[in-house]
Formats: C-alpha cells, sequence, structure tokens
C-alpha cells in the first residue's frame, strides 16, 4: 500500500508542479488486472481501485490498519465507472453497472471485485474511512442516488451531482461520496469554490478523453495554485483547501469525503473575489 503525506498550507505555496503533485495527487489507478492501494493523511482516507479481468481480485488487509481484514474497523464506498461487474460481500454478490455504488459496512470480512466481461472490464474506484460502528451494506443503482441539478449554461457550470452514500440514502459513519456530471459544453465544477473546515475530501477525474486535462485549482483561497490531471488522477484536499476545477471539456468526477460531520451543504463558501 502506497502513502500520500500531503504537504501543509506553508508549505505547498513554495512547490513545484512536479512536488505538488507529488504531495496530493494519486496517479496509479485502473491498472488492468490490478488492486491499488494509497493511504492517506486525509482524515486516514484509503483510495483505491479494482480493474479485475480474467481473475476476481480481493480487497486485502495492510500493516497500516492493523486489523485482520480490510473492514475490520473501516467502511468503504465503491463506485464502478467501467464496464458491468460484481462486487462480493461475505458471501452476497451485488451486480454493478456503471456508476453504480456500493456500501460496504464495517465489519464486512471478505470483498472481492469481478467483471462480467474481461474484454470490457469494470473499474471500481474506492475510498475508505475508519467507522465507529457497524451498519449494513448497501447497493445504489445510479438512479437512486440524490441527483441535484445545479449551474447554468452561460456560467459554462451545468452539472448533475448524484449524491449515492449519504444521509437519507444510506447510513453510513464519516464517509459522503457521489459523481458529478458536467453537461456537454459545460467546463467548471465546484463554482465558485469553497472550503470545509470540519471535512476533508478526494476528488477523482474521469470521463474525459486523453487529450484533454482539468484544471484543479486548491490552495488556501487567496493563495490558489492549479494542478493539472487527466482521467483516473485523484487529488487529495486538505480541510483549509479550496477543491474546484475547469476542464479543456466537459468530464465527470467522484468526490468522497471523511471529518466531523456528513452535512453536505455544510460549506464554507466563497466568491471569486476572495480567490488570489
Ligand atoms: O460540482 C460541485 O459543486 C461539486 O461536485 C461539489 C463537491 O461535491 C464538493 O466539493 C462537496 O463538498
Ligand atoms: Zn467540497
Amino acid at each position: 500500500m502506497k502513502m500520500l503525506y500531503t504537504a501543509d498550507q506553508t508549505r505547498y505555496q513554495r512547490m513545484t508542479n512536479e512536488e505538488l503533485k507529488q504531495a496530493f495527487v494519486i496517479n496509479d489507478l485502473f491498472q488492468a488486472g490490478e488492486l491499488a492501494l494509497t493511504y492517506t493523511d486525509v482524515d486516514r482516507a484509503v483510495v483505491g481501485s479494482a480493474v479485475p479481468t480474467s481473475n476476481p481480485l480481493t480487497l486485502p488487509t495492510h500493516k497500516e490498519l492493523a486489523a485482520e481484514y480490510f473492514c475490520e474497523r473501516r467502511e468503504v464506498g465503491i463506485i464502478n465507472i467501467g464496464g458491468n461487474g460484481l462486487v462480493t460481500v461475505d458471501g452476497t454478490s451485488y451486480k454493478m453497472e456503471n456508476k453504480d455504488s456500493l456500501y460496504v459496512a464495517r465489519g464486512s470480512r471478505d470483498v472481492t471485485f469481478e467483471s462480467k466481461d474481461s474484454k470490457q472490464p469494470a473499474k471500481f474506484y474506492f475510498v475508505s474511512y475508519p467507522a465507529h460502528r457497524v451498519t449494513e451494506t448497501v447497493h445504489i443503482p445510479k438512479t437512486k442516488a440524490n441527483a441535484i441539478s445545479l449551474g447554468t449554461q452561460a456560467e459554462c457550470n451545468t452539472r448533475t451531482i448524484y449524491q449515492s452514500i449519504c444521509p437519507g440514502v444510506v447510513d453510513s459513519c464519516q464517509l459522503v461520496m457521489g459523481i458529478t456530471e458536467l453537461a456537454e459544453g459545460n467546463i467548471w465544477n465546484t463554482k465558485p469554490p469553497h472550503t470545509h473546515k470540519r471535512r476533508t475530501e478526494v476528488y477523482m477525474y474521469f470521463d474525459i478523453s486523453e487529450d484533454n486535462r482539468v484544471f484543479h485549482f486548491m490552495g488556501k483561497p487567496e493563495e490558489t495554485r492549479s494542478v493539472v490531471l487527466k482521467a483516473g488522477q485523484a487529488i487529495a484536499s486538505p480541510s483549509w483547501s479550496i477543491h474546484s476545477g475547469a476542464g479543456s471539456s466537459n468530464y465527470s468526477f467522484i468526490w468522497a469525503m471523511g471529518g466531523e460531520n456528513q452535512q453536505f451543504d455544510d460549506m464554507d463558501h466563497l466568491t471569486f473575489a476572495d480567490i488570489g
């Protein structure tokens, strides 16, 4: 398991592009036939992916978790961004179509990932946080997520937020997770930007072609930096940092949060007059 140690709110200001990427970006996700895991220092989020091809892949435990099995004291949110697949939790199999979510509760012993067709493999993305109580494992098809439409074409930020793991949909411990999809011709997410000191967040961008990029803005509002990301890369956002992006085309991203509360709307909103 890789470790991601993020930089603090003074040090990031002096970093080069490459140093910012090393401190905040996870860039080894979605390798065919592999399961990847990164343990971060943002609320102890573990960020990973599994792309099963001919064989199923199993969620392993690691020394850093100090646990007999991965979910002994952890919850996991999984979203499939690839072909149809299956996630099996302690003998129960859940069909995972494109953009379906699965919440895996603390105490689940065995978690395995499979693709229906190895030529069009499922691409499972997941984020895990420590969990303080045992809840239930729940499958959330995309159609069951809270769908919130935001933005305007004139401001290039027409988008739909799908909240699939959040209070009212799933009883989770810390985790709040979902997908934001930008409509064609729209490029801005999280506009205007915000922070939320109560929670940290991880964004993973996808559904953008190889020759396009998302310019992700991070840092203290008055001292922002951009990090240029391509499809399949994730970026950790400490509680003091804005997290917003503009793409060279439209795209989607998965956001996941952990921390003090689970209130999606508990944000410290900014205006562009606050951004430097
Ligand atoms: O486009 C948006 O706005 C978002 O997707 C916002 C994120 O979900 C977020 O940052 C929640 O705190
Ligand atoms: Zn946020």
